[in-house]
């Protein structure tokens, strides 16, 4: 009989890891998919070494979860990013008791009244990027959407509107820059030919944001219309993940011309990716397809290809809901190195790179972008 959820995670906290604690309270597990077919999972590491000391804690995994399950295959992959990094700092909105006055720069004010959804000057077409689920890569594949687009000569902005854990300036190596301001403009950075804005290139390094909704909406509003953006065809939009305050003000404030989802293919993922599309539904905003991140992963020692997070489920949610499927991502360790190390993999001629190249070439032949 297959194995649930729980009783996986009951066996798995049960295995000691080196330093004290097991591998659930010190919560190394990402992305733990239990079916009636599978049981998968990441180990997530802080750097190589970390990742070395856990290779036994990897195997006794493997082996007691395998005599525990009958038909579960058990896949288990470990992850470490080059250089350890402190979490985004995240915050709720709503969040009573903490600071609601704008970090600097006067970037987080109450909103100013506007009439209805107004386009942003210079730019051509605003995409915003969501997902129902935090964690399934939306911040990445904006990321490399990006670079990948200005890579085929689109003029491209990236507003990181992540406003609880902006993590585009460390993706796009900005982290420690500043943004600049004459007037009430502010001067956007440029990374890998695109134009970029985020509220992280406004704050300190691990300062967080508590501001409520209202002071939201004034920075978002802000953070599209104070910027220079310049002359654009298109503005990606990275937004949190859900189906909260700032999808909704960036809809009701910015002529959206749609919206893209990502989800990884688990049906968890999906059916949170489900709840996006129906948020965009009833906001007006066009979505106008889903991509599958994660969705295959190569094993980089023997070429084995596995679906860890299954495969195929965003293509076939698609199909059922009538909508575009625009591509896979597939899981890749060096995706995730190289948005660690401030260079999106798409600035190569890797074959995940091609993936993203294939993605911005359908959204270009779409004139999504
Ligand atoms: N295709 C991929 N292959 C390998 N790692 C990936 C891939 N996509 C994303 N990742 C890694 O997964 C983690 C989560 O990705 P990311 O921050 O882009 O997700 P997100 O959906 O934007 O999350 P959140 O909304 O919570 O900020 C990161 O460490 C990222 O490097």
């Amino acid at each position: 009989m297959a194995i649930s959820r729980e009783r996986v995670l009951e066996e798995l906290a049960r295995i000691e890891v080196p330093g004290g604690g097991n591998l659930v309270s010190r919560d190394l597990l990402r992305a733990l998919h239990v079916d009636s077919g599978a049981i998968r999972f990441v180990i997530e590491t802080e750097d190589a070494a970390s990742a070395r000391a856990l290779a036994p804690v990897e195997a006794e995994a493997q082996r007691r979860l395998t005599a525990l399950c009958g038909d579960q295959k058990v896949q288990i992959v470990m992850t470490a990013p080059a250089a350890s990094k402190a979490p985004p700092p995240r915050a709720a909105a709503g969040a009573g008791g903490g600071r609601d006055a704008p970090p600097s720069m006067k970037i987080g004010r109450h909103p100013t009244p506007q009439a209805g959804p107004a386009p942003v000057s210079g730019v051509a077409r605003i995409l915003a990027i969501g997902s129902g689920k935090g964690g399934v890569g939306k911040s990445t594949l904006t990321a490399n959407l990006a670079v990948a687009l200005a890579r085929q000569g689109r003029r491209v902005g990236l507003l990181d509107a992540d406003i609880y854990g902006p993590s585009q300036p460390r993706m796009l190596g900005l982290t420690g820059q500043r943004v600049s301001g004459e007037g009430n403009m502010i001067e956007p950075l440029h990374a890998h030919g695109v134009t970029v804005m985020s509220l992280g290139l406004m704050m300190k390094e691990g300062e967080a944001v508590v501001w409520r909704g209202p002071m939201l909406m004034g920075a978002l509003q802000q953070m599209l219309n104070q910027v220079k953006w310049g002359e654009l065809d298109v503005l990606l939009v990275d937004l949190p993940p859900g189906t909260g305050d700032v999808q909704l003000s960036l809809c009701q404030k910015a002529q959206v011309s749609g919206a893209i989802i990502v989800s990884t293919p688990q049906d968890v993922a999906l059916l949170d990716a489900r709840r996006a599309i129906d948020m965009f539904d009833k906001l007006k905003t066009p979505v106008l397809g889903l991509v599958e991140n994660m969705s295959t992963y190569i094993c980089p020692n023997c070429g084995h290809e596995a679906h860890l997070f299954g495969h195929g489920g965003v293509a076939a949610e698609a199909a059922k809901l009538g909508l575009p499927f625009l591509g896979e991502i597939p899981l890749n360790l060096e995706v995730r190195l190289a948005g660690d190390d401030g260079t999106p993999i798409a600035a190569g001629d890797s074959p995940v790179a091609h993936s993203f190249a294939r993605l911005a070439e359908r959204l270009v032949a779409g004139g999504m972008a």
